[in-house]
């Protein structure tokens, strides 16, 4: 299959619009601008309106390709592109889909963090549902008025407590989630006026923020307890009673309460926490297909238990990823759950997870199985078990980062897991941390360290990078391994089966399929590594990749029984199909009862 040639369909058929003039050039749903047609023009009242010419939307793309050019740094095209959203969505997904390597690291991670942070300074135009702790007797009217005559199947929330790795961002936080909306129609093809972006502002604890006389949110500290919890139980209660076949998708939660809501609420309705189960899943897909190649000496197939992992950062993202590997480990190689366990060392602040030291509640409650109270750790003098001493004595095949730590996988660290292993064995190193600069190290430098043996993969971009290994250039791809390489498929997925809940199962489902379509495997045959390729497929063919995701997901909804609507298997692809939203114009018809919004 070539993902280069993904094309999902070319002609949509014609609407009825109700808006005119002036209205309909503000509508960015409905705003053609210069590619209205004249007859268009003529039924809609904009001939005077706009400039004679009538473009077609690739000259439009053409345009603003050569404006963005014009902004010279990644935070003003960031802005340019926002702009662009709130005129016209058809002529900004198409741009974005004509130019994904090169703008979606600026309308998502990393740029995206940076226009968080300062989102009360560059802020110009609202979009999205704030829902204010003060306003939370009107919630039900707010979210009302914000969802009327539409059809909802995703709902992206955050209380921006964790934004990537840059901490409390308090209200600019409503940027994560409509950075996450985008990805799910641009990759994932989702209708874009069918999903809702939140945040819900209870509050910051983020002394800049509190201080900072423009600050746009509710200037308090953050609210925790009883409050909280009833805050966003009223939020997921409304969900479930006006739009119970919709996604809910958390990011960005604080640790504690992005575990507790996701055990709360994943049985009744179907949510999905992206940096728990978006990570584990991403992360499982690309060590499945690393795995493949990583040492050619074993005999039978590479499971994922004959690995040895080190995590270091045992937060959501370092903890969800464990607990997928591990329940993995346990469905496809047969092994218990105990057993599964000690393939793993979790390593945070207080240095290698012993025994019961740090965490918090529900966190500590999911370390507390990976503790490593068998291997006579504590009876070291010093207390602390750094993360080379465990290199050291555990010879890791699989290093992960999810620590926000910039720089903690060192030469030292890098040289000594490599020398830990079989020769022809290649260690999987995957500094996770977002944005670009708080990742564990740097690419370019773990290759060069391992003379290009390492299989690396990132949370943030970092494209290809040129390696001197003897004498000879060589280059690899470093392979995004970020949620949004298999979130956007997945939510596709649990919608078009109008899935009950999102289980672990289907989340399995969409990580297979992903580690099927690596680079690395296919074209050169199992067994052997394609010539730096990434380890997972590249960005610019996200968008077929995610199609294939979502299919195998919709399908073991229907398998499993966990889809509420009326589906047999063999019609799924064709449902995908007709589901997909792409940034094409359709053909407008005047008419008073039309759309109006
Ligand atoms: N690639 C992806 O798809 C992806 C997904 C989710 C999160 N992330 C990134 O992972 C990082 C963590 O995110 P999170 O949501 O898990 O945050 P988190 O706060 O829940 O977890 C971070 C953990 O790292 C620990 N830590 C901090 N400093 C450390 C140090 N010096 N040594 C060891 N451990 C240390 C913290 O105590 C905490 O337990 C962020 O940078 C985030 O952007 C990446
Ligand atoms: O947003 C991202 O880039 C991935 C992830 O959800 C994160 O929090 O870092
Ligand atoms: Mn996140």
């Amino acid at each position: 299959m070539d993902f280069h040639e993904y094309k999902p369909k070319e002609t949509v058929s014609p609407q009825r619009i109700a808006l005119r003039g002036q209205s309909l050039l503000a509508s960015p749903r409905f705003n053609k601008g210069t590619a209205f047609t004249r007859s268009e023009r003529a039924s809609f009242g904009l001939e005077g309106r706009l400039p004679y010419a009538v473009n077609s939307l690739e000259e439009q793309c053409d345009r603003a390709w050569e404006q963005i050019q014009t902004r010279t740094t990644d935070i003003s095209k960031n802005t340019f592109l926002q702009s662009l959203k709130e005129q016209n969505w058809a002529l900004y997904y198409a741009l974005l889909s004509r130019h994904l390597r090169a703008l979606v690291p600026i309308i998502y991670t990393p740029t995206e963090a940076d226009a968080i942070a300062n989102y009360s300074h560059i802020f110009r135009r609202s979009e999205g549902l704030f829902l204010t702790l003060p306003n939370e007797d009107k919630m039900e009217e707010l979210f009302l008025e914000a969802t009327r005559g539409r059809d909802i199947d995703l709902f992206v929330v955050t209380d921006a407590e964790a934004i990537l790795g840059i901490g409390d961002q308090g209200v600019g936080g409503i940027w994560i989630s409509t950075a996450k909306s985008v990805i799910y129609s641009l990759i994932g093809g989702l209708d874009p006026n069918r999903s809702v972006s939140v945040v819900l502002d209870v509050g910051t604890n983020n002394e800049d923020l509190l201080n900072d006389p423009l600050y746009l949110g509710w200037r308090e500290r953050r609210v925790r307890g009883d409050i909280y919890d009833r805050f966003v139980d009223k939020f997921v209660q409304l969900i479930r009673k006006h739009f119970p076949h919709s996604l809910l998708h958390f990011e960005d939660f604080g640790i504690d309460n992005a575990h507790r809501l996701l055990q709360k609420y994943r049985d009744t309705h179907a949510v999905f926490n992206d940096d728990i189960q978006g990570t584990g899943a991403v992360t499982l897909a690309c060590i499945l297909a690393a795995i493949r190649i990583s040492s050619h000496s074993t005999e039978h197939k590479p499971r994922l238990s004959d690995q040895r992992f080190v995590v270091f950062g045992a937060g959501s993202a370092g903890m969800g990823i464990t607990v997928q590997l591990r329940d993995a480990m346990v469905t496809t190689d047969g092994i218990s759950r105990q057993e599964a366990n000690k393939c793993f060392w979790l390593i945070d602040k207080e240095g290698l997870l012993i025994d019961g030291n740090g965490g918090s509640d529900v966190n500590m409650r999911l370390r507390s199985e990976f503790y490593r109270t068998d291997e006579g750790w504590n009876q070291r003098p010093s207390g602390i078990v750094t993360l080379l001493d465990v290199i050291h004595r555990v010879h890791p095949t699989v290093l992960i980062g999810t620590s926000t730590r910039a720089g903690a996988f060192t030469e030292e660290v890098v040289r000594a897991m490599v020398d830990g292993l079989e020769p022809d064995q290649r260690p999987i190193i995957l500094p996770l941390s977002n944005p670009s600069r708080l990742s564990e190290a740097r690419p370019e430098d773990i290759l060069n360290w391992t003379e290009g043996r390492a299989l690396v993969a990132t949370g943030s971009p970092f494209g290809t990078v040129k390696v001197n290994i003897g004498g000879k250039e060589r280059e690899f791809v470093i392979a995004e391994c970020n949620n949004a390489l298999i979130y956007p498929g997945l939510g596709f997925g649990a919608i078009l089966s109008h899935s009950r809940c999102v289980t672990d199962t289907m989340l399995v489902a969409g990580a297979n399929r992903l580690a099927e379509l690596s680079p690395l495997l296919g074209e050169v045959g199992e067994g052997e590594a394609q010539n730096g390729a990434g380890i997972l497929p590249d960005i610019d063919i996200a968008a077929g990749i995610n199609f294939e995701v979502g299919i195998a997901v919709a399908e073991q909804a229907v398998r499993e029984g966990s889809a509420a609507v009326d589906l047999r298997i063999e019609e799924v692809r064709a449902k995908a199909e007709a589901k997909v939203w792409v940034p094409i114009y359709s053909e407008y018809i005047y008419d008073e009862t039309g759309m109006k919004d």
